[in-house]
């Protein structure tokens, strides 16, 4: 799904006014039509009849005018309320201001402090707010009586509607900037923005829906939108053609598991083969190899050179043989951090030109030297503490920066980034960013990565592009994740859980 960014929202409107002629009222006379027509059904599910429409100076205030017009029209109880002057209204903010002054609603300014009591009156009176404050306009922090304003609707513990993104939010990021309207529900215009769609954007959104405000579809090709809500349309499986074997599905190496983590090794293998991966062969250590072998009935193991329980650099040669015989690699679950390792996973990645996920200690073993997987046919899995190794950055700088942080990594080094949290975000080497859409708080659990290593590695070895493997094993992980929700919950949630239920979840994909 399209996901545009405040700058390419711009774009887009202005193609459709100025290039197409689209009357720039009849856009806005769409978007505050479609917000009202949506507090109309909720005043009508509970059964509720006043709204207080606070608007601010630009266009965002001018949809809610038109919200407030239509509600008027249907009868509902509205009152609006500006955070600026009426003088400062222009263009066709100003003309819809006009038509409500004319048709008599209930227009009030709030500009001075000694007026927060009756706003807050009214509020208390009211049933629904609708913030319509800033939308893509806001530049900058909210400071001032409209941030006393907007601690006042987020304590009045009503519902909020806001229009096109709650007011406060970065609609490019999802940062708050001061203080930001906590919404029940977002009404956005015509495509999704980036800030709705990860944290801590997110939280204040609400339920977002979006609104058809006449705007061309096309519009967004034109002007090279590169943001992407992965969902389920967008990631149909082929239907497998009857003559067919398992050589046709693709073969997978994992190279995974030390003494201490025989459980990664086997979840990752065991969730390459239950994605639909032809064959896959299992590389340890000697030493767990009989371990891991137990319950892995479909996997291939092999044990390799290894000092106490970790695969020493000793494996090199036997690695590179068994990379010979196969289509893709996966490195890293469970394999402990040593500087054996790191030698290891670095000589690995250099002699290959093959697919390769690298997750987990085969991320750690390349901080520093990053240079080698340049332009290479690699994804990397890191979360953000892995992210943060990686690249040198605080946790909380890429947190709160995911889209920048992903595509400056991916400018530099060429290669396909999926950066997990709470909401992934996939970063190609074409610059594109796609945003996953499922999952769940009980898929934090340990284990729940290696799941994901597996799940991507399957679709690699089925052919899939690294782009592809990527988008379609986030988004099926997180799907087997929200089926394993109905059944054990978020609490009891193990990867056990997630892995069992990732044949159910493709199931959704025919
Ligand atoms: N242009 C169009 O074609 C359409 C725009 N629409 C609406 O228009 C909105 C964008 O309108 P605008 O561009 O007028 O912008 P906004 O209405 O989002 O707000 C911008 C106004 O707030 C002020 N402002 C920005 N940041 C501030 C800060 N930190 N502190 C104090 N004041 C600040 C600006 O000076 C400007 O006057 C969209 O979000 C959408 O709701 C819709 O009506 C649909 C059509
Ligand atoms: N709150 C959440 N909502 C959705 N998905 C989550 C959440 N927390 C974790 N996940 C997903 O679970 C996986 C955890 O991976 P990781 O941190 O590598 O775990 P481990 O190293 O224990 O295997 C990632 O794919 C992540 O996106
Ligand atoms: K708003």
């Amino acid at each position: 799904m399209i996901v545009l960014t405040s700058k390419q929202m711009r774009e887009v409107e202005k193609i459709a006014i100025e290039k197409i002629g689209i009357p720039s009222i009849g856009l806005m006379e769409n978007a505050g039509r479609e917000t009202a027509l949506e507090v109309k059904k909720i005043l009508e599910e509970e059964n509720l009849n006043s709204v207080i429409v606070i608007s601010g100076k630009g266009n965002n205030g001018g949809d809610g005018y038109v919200v407030a017009r239509n509600l008027h029209n249907w009868g509902v109880d509205v009152k609006v309320f500006l955070t600026t002057s009426l003088g400062a209204i222009s263009g066709d903010a100003k003309v819809n201001l006009d038509a409500i002054l004319n048709m008599g609603i209930y227009v009030a300014e709030i500009t001075q402090r000694e007026h927060l009591k009756f706003l807050e009156k009214t509020i208390k009176d009211s049933d629904v707010i609708v913030d319509a404050i800033y939308g893509i306009g806001l530049k900058g922090e909210i400071s001032g009586i409209t941030k006393e304003i907007i601690e006042m609707i987020n304590q009045a513990n009503k519902i909020v509607v806001s229009v096109d993104i709650p007011s406060g939010l970065n609609a490019d990021t999802g940062k708050v900037e001061g203080c930001a309207v906590r919404a029940t529900k977002t009404v956005t215009m015509q495509f999704l923005k980036p800030g709705l769609l990860v944290y801590p954007g997110a939280d204040y959104a609400g339920e977002v829906r979006v609104a058809e405000i006449g705007i061309p579809y096309r519009l967004a090709a034109e002007v090279g939108y590169n943001y992407n809500l992965v969902t389920s349309e967008d990631v149909k499986l082929p239907k497998r053609h009857g003559n067919t074997h398992k050589g046709d599905y693709g073969k997978a190496l994992i190279i995974a598991g030390s003494k201490n983590m025989t459980g990664a090794a086997y979840l990752c293998a065991k969730s390459a083969i239950k994605a639909g991966c032809g064959l896959v062969k299992l590389a340890v250590p000697q030493s767990v190899q009989s371990v891991i072998q137990g319950g892995l009935y479909e996997v291939i193991t092999y044990g390799l050179e290894e000092q106490n329980g970790i695969l020493s650099h000793n494996a090199l040669s036997s690695v590179l043989e068994l990379i010979e015989e196969s289509d893709v690699i996966a490195i890293g679950p469970g394999l402990t951090h040593d500087r054996d390792i790191s030698q290891l996973v670095y000589d690995i990645v250099k002699n290959t030109d093959k697919p390769v996920v690298l997750d987990a200690d085969a991320l750690n073993a390349l901080v520093g030297r990053l240079e080698v997987i340049q332009g290479k046919k690699i994804i990397l899995t890191p979360h953000y503490g892995e992210m943060s190794r990686l690249t040198g950055l605080e946790i909380d700088e890429i947190k709160n920066n995911l889209f920048e942080v992903a595509k400056t990594f991916i400018d530099r080094y060429k290669v396909t980034l999926v950066l997990k949290g709470a909401k992934t975000v996939i970063a190609t080497k074409e610059g594109s960013i796609y945003i996953n859409s499922t999952g769940n708080p009980g898929m934090a659990t340990a284990g729940s990565g290696d799941v994901l290593t597996g799940m991507i590695t399957a679709f690699l070895a089925q052919g899939f592009s690294e782009e592809k493997a990527a988008i379609y094993g986030v988004f099926y992980h997180g799907k087997a994740g929200d089926i394993a929700k109905e059944y054990v919950g978020e609490y009891g949630m193990t990867a056990m859980d997630i892995l069992e239920n990732i044949p159910e979840a493709l199931k959704c994909g025919l």
